[in-house]
């Protein structure tokens, strides 16, 4: 016996990925219903690539009593006014807004890192997701944590145009074509252009200067790794469609070489370490395309400080950042709580 699943937001690019990687690992699924806004219902997507056609429905006309459990992926306004009524009725939400990640209520859930902290999630029947730069950070931090103590963390992020939605997408794709030919690139999604350009600037800003994306990867990595762990972050666009980079400083408690690190991040759940010191002996985004792992290149000491490394991290962002790690929440629910499937 499976699950009755709703993929909300499943005309999005997450929620296409969702459907891709339901579908890539068998979730155990005996019903399933595709929804969106009133302006995509009726419109038919597919199921992966299982041959399934699925027809949109819209999500203000759905009612989820009944339904096991609702991966969302419609942005914190949509949450803001769904979740609460899926939950209600008794289907669990993994949402991937950032809308309730710091509810206290809500676990925030990156299953190589904190599986046990799902156990809370009974108070508001929602699974909080986070943020696409936070969820590959942690699964690399949690394993040299775990050997060494983190005492700070400083990272500057390469954020590819998908994690702006659609909107994006099409935006480097456009501006891209508009320079070759000759046209204006206006930007509209982003502050300025981002074709051919970087744009240290994602999401809104806060009064002391930092961003909320930057926010969101100081807090979150507390909430899901360590409290203590401190982190400043730097938050770039760049003109990469899919996949997210990030330089990674890390100071430790404890000493831990180059080649011990590497050894524990060999082994460790989620990662794949490609470290080779020759041309081309690391990982860069186009490579992490369609993957599940978080890719681990550059791991070096940082004579600069006590016990000090620093790292190159690479993972498609909408899939171990965002689809992905809702689907992988989702068969951890199966197996610590809802426990249908065989
Ligand atoms: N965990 C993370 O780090 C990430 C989280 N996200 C989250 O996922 C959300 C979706 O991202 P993405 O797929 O890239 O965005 P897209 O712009 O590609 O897609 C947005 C999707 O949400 C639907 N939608 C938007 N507003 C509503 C609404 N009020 N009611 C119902 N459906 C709605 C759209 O439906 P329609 O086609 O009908 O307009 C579409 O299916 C983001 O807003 C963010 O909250 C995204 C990336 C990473
Ligand atoms: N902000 C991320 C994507 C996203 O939607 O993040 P969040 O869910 O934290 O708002 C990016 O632009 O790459």
């Amino acid at each position: 016996m499976g699950y009755r699943v709703v993929v909300a937001g499943a005309t999005g690019n997450v929620g296409r990925e969702m459907l891709n990687i339901l579908a890539e690992r068998e979730f155990p699924i005996d019903e399933l219903a595709v929804l969106a806004s009133a302006r995509s219902q009726g419109d038919e997507i597919d199921f992966g690539e299982t041959g399934k056609k699925l027809k949109v429905q819209n999500i203000e006309h759905f009612d989820p009593t009944g339904w096991d459990i609702a991966l969302f992926a419609i942005g914190s306004e949509g949450s803001k006014l769904y979740a609460p009524k899926f939950a209600a009725a008794g289907c669990t939400v993994i949402d991937n807004a950032s809308l309730y990640r710091m509810d206290p209520d809500v676990p925030l859930i990156v299953p190589e890192v904190n599986p046990e902290a799902i156990d809370g999630y009974t108070k508001r029947n929602i699974i909080a997701n986070p943020n696409c730069s936070t969820a590959q950070m942690v699964v690399a931090l949690k394993p040299l944590h775990d050997a060494a103590k983190i005492k700070r963390v400083v990272v500057a992020t390469y954020q590819s145009v998908s994690g702006a939605g659609k909107a994006g997408m099409d935006e480097l794709f456009e501006q891209s074509r508009n320079i070759f030919v000759g046209d204006q690139a206006e930007p509209k999604k982003f502050t300025k252009q981002i074709a051919f350009n970087v744009i240290p600037h994602i999401d809104s800003f806060l009064d002391d200067g930092s961003t909320k994306e930057e926010w969101k990867m100081v807090v979150e990595t507390k909430k899901i790794l360590d409290p203590k762990i401190k982190v400043t972050a730097t938050c770039v666009r760049v003109p990469v469609f899919v996949g997210h980079s990030e330089a990674i400083n890390i100071e430790f408690e404890d000493e831990i070489s180059a080649a011990k690190a590497k050894s524990i991040l060999r082994e460790a759940p989620g990662v794949m370490l490609v470290d080779k010191h020759e041309d081309g002996g690391y990982v860069t985004p186009i490579e992490c395309v369609g993957e599940y792992a978080t890719y681990i290149s550059r791991v070096r000491e940082d004579s600069t400080v006590d016990n000090g490394l620093s790292l190159w991290c690479v993972s498609d962002n909408l899939r171990k950042g965002a689809a992905l790690n809702a689907v992988q929440i989702a068969e951890l629910l199966g197996r610590r709580h809802l426990k249908k499937a065989a």
